[in-house]
Formats: structure tokens, sequence, C-alpha cells
């Protein structure tokens, strides 16, 4: 049984099936006939699932989509992560020279036997992540683990290998979450200590962060209040504008991927759909690389990609697009805490899509909200890229007098500080931004935490789950020539970093 959330399906009387046949044999066309011709998409190329979305309890888990426009080739369920290189500038380990590594390598890579199963944290496309002891340590990480399989061999039919150049196309992108990782140190993004690979599996050990999803925090509280929103906000806000900073699109803002650590403070975890631009790959954070970045708007990427209920317009229509679609999901996921639902929900993705085209003006916003935060919500949420808040561009009111502010006129894009907006005005942004606030004082939500083993703060739905197959080899036989595909894939932190953040 399917249920939507949203007002405008409420008053459909079809019964589940009916409803879900009408919606497939549907023409792609956006808008009706009433509508301007230039408005008109034909989604037929977009390969959209049409499949209910999972529903659970009063909230729906939002499952990420991996589409790509020219030509979607591969089913829309493989991991489609992109980077160009393997890297690791901040001085990790990289050496296991891409033989099969089912041995601890001379104790420098660590593998499965090293580590104990406690339970599942979550479950993704790909394979489950799960709470483990270090035998050596007894310390908690979150052990998420990919298999290979799923990237060597198509869907249709496990037993055919794709050609060449699509599985190093997706091996390379499957990289991207460990070599990303690899290279950010801030208080607001996961952690990554080790990674490393056997026969059927990669795994990337993942600092935990024990006060769950936010997803679940809302399930269980419905909506926040607006000065909760806004502290997450700011945090989010930090983490995005650092990751743009270093040239990476992160593209999958969702409260599934936000997590709160043991004082409340928000996490983000969940790099395996972010993007770094080739232009931004080698140039350290200074602010000549963050004008560099503005002014070349390097990032201009084409992967559908994400998930649609918090995705960008143009994302979603397959048109060149930019960081900027990082602040329209911020500005869905703050419209979710808000409201209870992101802005556009719908039986499947194909009428999510439909409806974010058919919204000319964006989304509604409530009118009992605040002055201030429909004021920051319309600002984010603009459905033309250009007149959205360049959040990165505005970060803060300019202190020189010279670059004066131009008034600006109704509907055009934003320019003022984004930090000094009404709605942030209990925010110390010095000490956001030093990471002084993560450390010191709780955040809005403190998870209740008995014993960090326990996952209190984590769905049932998983920490129920067995983990007796995840810790298991599986009998694959993957070709060994596939080996050669993730060599590399082994990391290990730097002491210094491993030190810091233990
Ligand atoms: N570092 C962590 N600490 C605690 N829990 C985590 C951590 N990383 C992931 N999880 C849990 O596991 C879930 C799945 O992780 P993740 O989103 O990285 O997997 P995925 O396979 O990429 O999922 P999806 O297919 O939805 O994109 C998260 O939503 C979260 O509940």
């Amino acid at each position: 049984m399917i249920f939507t959330l949203d007002d405008d399906l409420e008053g459909l009387k079809l019964s589940d099936s009916e409803s879900s046949l009408q919606q497939q044999q549907q023409p792609t066309a956006l808008y009706d006939e009433t509508d301007e011709a230039e408005n008109v998409m034909n989604l037929d190329h977009l390969n959209l699932a049409t499949e209910p979305i999972p529903f659970l309890g009063d909230r729906p888990r939002r499952r990420s989509s991996v589409l790509e426009k020219f030509p979607v080739s591969t089913p829309p369920r493989t991991r489609r992560i992109s980077v160009t290189s393997a890297s690791n500038p901040l001085g990790g380990g990289c050496l296991d020279g891409g033989q099969l590594l089912t041995h601890r390598d001379a104790g420098i890579f660590r593998c499965l036997a090293d580590f104990k199963p406690v339970r599942v944290l979550g479950k993704g496309a790909y394979g489950k992540v799960i709470l483990v002891r270090d035998q050596q340590t007894s310390k908690l990480y979150a052990m998420k683990q990919l298999l290979k399989a799923e990237i060597l061999f198509t869907e249709e039919n496990d037993q055919s290998q794709k050609d060449d150049k699509d599985v190093s196309k997706l091996v390379e992108r499957t990289f991207a979450e460990r070599t990303i990782l690899s290279e950010l140190e801030h208080p607001n993004i996961v952690k990554l200590f080790y990674t490393f690979h056997d026969n059927a599996k990669l795994y990337l050990l993942l600092q935990y962060i024990p006060g769950g999803e936010l997803f679940f925090h809302l399930k269980e509280q419905g909506t926040l209040d607006e000065d909760t929103v806004a502290f997450y906000a700011a945090e989010i806000s930090c983490a995005l504008k650092f990751l743009h900073s270093k040239g990476i699109v992160y593209r999958d803002l969702k409260p599934e991927n936000c997590l709160l650590d043991q004082n409340g403070h928000l996490v983000l975890t969940d790099f395996g759909l972010s993007k770094k631009s080739v232009a931004q790959q080698e140039v350290p954070f200074s602010s000549s690389a963050e004008s560099a970045f503005e002014s070349e708007e390097v990032t201009n990427l084409y992967s559908i990609i994400g998930t649609p209920e918090y995705c960008a317009p143009e994302v979603l229509q397959g048109v060149p697009y930019t960081k900027k679609c990082d602040w329209y999901s911020l500005g869905c996921l703050m419209y979710d805490m808000l409201i209870g639902k992101p802005p556009h929900t719908g039986a499947n993705h194909k009428v999510i899509l439909n409806k974010i085209q058919r919204d000319k003006q964006g989304p509604k916003i409530p009118h009992y909200l605040s002055d201030g935060m429909k004021d920051m919500l319309s600002a984010l949420l603009k459905k033309e890229h250009t007149k959205r808040w360049d959040v990165d561009k505005y970060w803060r009111t300019p202190t020189d007098p010279k670059q004066k502010r131009k008034k600006k006129k109704a509907g055009q894009e934003k320019t003022s500080g984004y930090t000094s907006h009404f709605i942030f005005r209990k925010i110390d942004w010095p000490k956001l931004e030093k990471g002084e606030i993560q450390k010191s004082e709780p955040g809005p939500i403190l998870p209740l935490i008995t014993d960090w083993a326990l996952a209190e703060n984590f769905d049932s739905e998983f920490t129920s789950m067995s983990y007796e197959d995840t810790l298991k080899g599986i009998d694959i036989n993957i070709p060994k020539s596939s080996s050669d595909y993730f060599k590399g894939f082994s990391y290990k932190a730097s002491c210094s970093y491993l030190e810091r953040h233990f």
C-alpha cells in the first residue's frame, strides 16, 4: 500500500494499482496542453523509476536515484559517482598494488578479520553499514560495504560483465567517496580512517556517529522549530561552503545523510554521489582558489544524480549545473524540517519530477512561517538557478564600503550576506566556522545515548537485521583481471589524523 503525504495526490480516488498503472501509461511530457511550449519537457531519456517509493511509517525513507543523461546505458540503481583521481594528497597510505587483499598487509592495512560486528546501522542500495569493534583497540567504527559485483556486472544479467570503458568509469566513480573523504577534515563531515577490499567487497571504515540520522529524529518529532532548523542549516552550510571551496559538489543532501553526533551536532555522511571538479583537484584551499572557482564555475556537471525530492530542478532537467544545486537541496531540507515533508513529494519519482517542473514559481511556502524563514526559503528554492542565492559568493556581507550592494529587484538573485540573514541572528558564525561550537556547546537535539554499542538512535528496522552474511566472504566468481580495477583502493589515514580523531 503506497501513501503520499502530498495534498495534490490525496484527492485521487484511484486504487494504488490503477494509479500506478495510469502513471506508467501517462505521456512523459511534463505540462499539460495549456502550458507554454518551451516549458514542456520530455522525460523519456531519464529512465525514471516508476516503482513506488518504500513507505515506512509516517515518513518515507528516500532513496538516491542515480541516473545519467547521455545515455542511460546502465540500470538506474547503479552507483554513479565520479572523481578523476584516486591520489591522496593528505599523506595516508595507499599500497595495495592491486592484489586481492584478504590478508593483513604488513600491519599497514586492515582487513575484515580485524573487526567484530556489533549490529547493523543502515542499509543502502549497495550494501549495509555495520557498527564494528576494532579487535585490537576496542574502538567502534561504522563499516560501509560496497559489493564489487554491483559495479562489475550488469543488473539484467549478473554473469555478463560490462564493457571495459563502462566498468572503469564506474570503478573510478566508486573511488570518489574514499578519495574525497580522505582529503577532508571538517567538524561537520564524517571522517574516514581506513579502506580495504577483498574478493567480494570494498570496505570503508568511518567514524561512528552515534546520534543517528536526522531522519530518525524528524520521524520522532515530526517537525522542528525555526531556531533548531536555523542551527542545523548553519552547520550544514559550513560543511557545504567548505566542500565547495575544495571544488566538491555534494549532490545528495537529505535527512538520511545527516547524522547527529553525541553532542547533537550535525555530521554529513555518504559521499558516494559527490563530485570533485577536475580544475579544482590539486588547488589548495585559499582565498585565491575560492575566487578562481567562483569566476570559472568549473563544476558544470551533467549527471542526473541524487534523491529527487531534494534535487535542484536543473539537475533533474539534465542541463549543466553547478554547486548552486546544493543550496537548493538545503532549501528542501529546511522546508522538510519545518513542514514535515520536502516541497515536492509523490508516489514515484516521475510524479515528483512532473510536480517540480509544473511549479513555475517554486514551491509554496506556508504562511505560518516567520517572514525571515519565508525569505530564506524563497531565496534558496528559486527554481531558476540564476535567481537563486549564490551562497558561496555572498557568504558574508562585504566590509569594504566600495563594494556597495546594489538594491535587489523583485525576483532577482539575493546579494546580501548569507551569514547575516535574520534567521541566523543567534548563530556565532566565527566560532561555528572554527569548529569551536561543535566542540564546546551542545546542539539543539541531544540524542539519548546510554551505551554507544547499543545504537539506540538508529531504526530498529536496521539494528535488528542479521549481520552474519555481511562478514562472511561471498562466493562470487569475479575474474582475476577485475582486481586491477580496484588497485589503490586501500587506504589508511595518516597517524596524526588518527590521533586527532581518536
Ligand atoms: N559514519 C556513520 N555512523 C553511523 N551511521 C552511519 C554512518 N555512515 C552511514 N551510517 C548509516 O548507514 C546508512 C546508510 O549509509 P550510506 O548513506 O552511506 O549508504 P548508501 O549505500 O550510500 O545509501 P544510499 O543508497 O541511500 O545512498 C546511513 O543513512 C546511516 O543511517
